[in-house]
C-alpha cells in the first residue's frame, strides 16, 4: 500500500500542469482511489470505457470525463490517519448581513411563486465565499476522507472546472445495466447525538414530492420499482429523510447516459413541477450554480455499471478562498429564518474539511 505522501505528490504535480485527476472513497470503503490524467482531457467521448464523470447542473452532454484506461492510479486505506481526527466541533463562520438578507429575499420569493403558481417545492441555493489563511493540500485531504466515512468523498481536478471536493450523502442512480439503485432524500434537521429526530408534516410531505417525482419519472425506463421504509439517515452534522428506491430497467432501453436524463436534477436539487421550478431558479437565484448539484461518479461501458452521486455538501477551491454551496427545499410551510438556519447547518460539513486553514 502506498501513503499518503506520494498521493499528495502527484496530486500537486497534477495542479502544477493542470492535468485532471480524481480521489475519491464510496460510502463505506476504506480504499481511496486516485486516478491521473495522462489524456489530454478534450479527446475523451462521453461515459467510454472506465472513467469518472463530472457534471454541470445545467446538465447538456457538457458534462467533464477522465478515463481510467489513460490515467496512473493508486489506491490506499485510511484506517492509519482517521484515528488523528478531532470529533466535528459544529464550527461555524458568521455571514454578511447582506449575505443572509438577500438569501431570505430569495427564500421569500420562492414561497410567494408556490402562493401564486401550481409550484409545489422549489429548491434554493447560494454560494458562501470563505477566506482560506494557507491552502493545505494534505489538510484538505485527511480531514475530507477521515471525517466523512458514510458519504461519498471526492476531490476532483479539470482545468475547465478548477478544483472541487465534496461528502456527498445522496445517490443519483447506481446501475449494473439490469438492476438500479437511487434515493429519495430531502428534509433537514440538524443531527443530536442521543436525541432521535422527530420529522414534522412539513419534512415528511417535502421528502414525499421527491419519492413521487422519482416513482414517476423512472415510470418510462423502468418495469418494477420497489420502495424502503423511509428512515432517518445521518450526513455529518445533519440528518435527513430518505427513501431507497430500487428495480429492474426495461430490457435494452435503458443506458446509464438515458437513465442520467431521466432523473437529473431530482426535485431534491431543483423544484417541482421541474421546469417552472428552474426558470423561477435561473432567474432569481442570482449565482451560477456550476457543478453544485449536478452529478459525479464512477462508470464502466464495458458493464453498463455506474454508480453517480448529487454533487451536494461541495465546494470549489481556490489559492486563497473557498466557495461553499448550500441550499435547501422551499414548500408552502417553510420559514424564511429556519430555511437560513439549515443552510448554516449544511455549510459545516465544509467548514469541518477547512478547519486548519481557517
Ligand atoms: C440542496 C441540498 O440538499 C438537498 C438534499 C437533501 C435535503 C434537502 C433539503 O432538506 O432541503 C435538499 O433537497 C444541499 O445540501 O445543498
Amino acid at each position: 500500500m502506498r501513503n499518503v505522501e506520494e498521493l499528495i505528490a502527484r496530486t500537486d504535480c497534477s495542479l502544477e500542469h493542470s492535468r485532471p485527476f480524481v480521489i475519491y472513497s464510496e460510502v463505506g470503503s476504506k480504499t481511496i482511489q486516485a486516478y491521473f490524467s495522462e489524456d489530454n482531457p478534450s479527446e475523451i467521448e462521453p461515459f467510454s470505457g472506465r472513467g469518472f464523470v463530472f457534471a454541470p447542473y445545467q446538465y447538456d452532454n457538457n458534462a467533464l470525463f477522465l478515463n481510467f484506461d489513460n490515467s496512473s492510479s493508486l489506491h490506499l486505506e485510511h484506517t492509519e490517519w482517521s484515528q488523528e481526527l478531532t470529533s466535528l466541533s459544529g464550527e461555524n463562520r458568521p455571514c454578511t448581513e447582506s449575505e443572509m438578507s438577500s438569501y431570505l429575499r430569495l427564500v421569500k420569493d420562492a414561497l410567494s411563486l408556490i402562493k401564486v403558481k401550481t409550484v409545489k417545492k422549489v429548491v434554493t441555493s447560494r454560494c458562501s465565499s470563505i477566506a482560506l489563511r494557507d491552502f493545505d493540500l494534505n489538510s484538505l485531504f485527511r480531514r475530507l476522507f477521515g471525517l466523512y466515512p458514510d458519504a461519498f468523498c471526492y476531490i476532483w481536478y479539470h482545468p475547465e472546472s478548477g478544483l472541487w471536493c465534496g461528502a456527498t450523502p445522496e445517490l443519483l442512480v447506481q446501475t449494473d445495466g439490469q438492476e438500479f439503485h437511487t434515493m429519495a432524500l430531502a428534509g433537514t434537521k440538524p443531527y443530536e447525538q442521543y436525541l432521535p429526530a422527530n420529522w414534522s408534516e412539513k419534512e415528511e410531505e417535502e421528502q414525499q414530492l421527491v419519492v413521487d417525482f422519482i416513482v414517476n419519472r423512472l415510470q418510462k425506463v423502468t418495469s418494477v420499482v420497489k420502495l424502503s421504509k423511509t428512515r432517518t439517515h445521518r450526513a455529518g452534522q445533519v440528518v435527513h429523510l430518505r427513501t431507497d428506491i430500487s428495480g429492474m430497467l426495461k430490457k435494452n432501453k435503458t443506458t446509464l447516459g438515458s437513465l442520467v436524463r431521466t432523473l437529473h436534477p431530482t426535485s431534491a436539487v431543483c423544484g417541482m413541477p421541474r421546469k417552472l421550478s428552474s426558470n423561477f431558479l435561473e432567474k432569481q437565484e442570482g449565482y451560477d450554480r456550476e457543478y453544485y448539484t449536478g452529478f459525479l461518479g464512477p462508470y464502466n461501458q464495458e458493464e453498463s455499471m455506474g454508480k453517480l452521486y448529487v454533487n451536494l455538501r461541495c465546494m470549489k477551491l481556490f489559492k486563497d478562498k473557498a466557495h461553499i454551496y448550500v441550499g435547501g427545499g422551499i414548500t408552502e410551510q417553510s420559514d424564511p429564518q429556519s430555511e437560513w438556519e439549515e443552510t448554516e447547518n449544511k455549510k459545516r460539513t465544509m467548514l469541518e474539511v477547512l478547519s486548519a486553514m481557517l
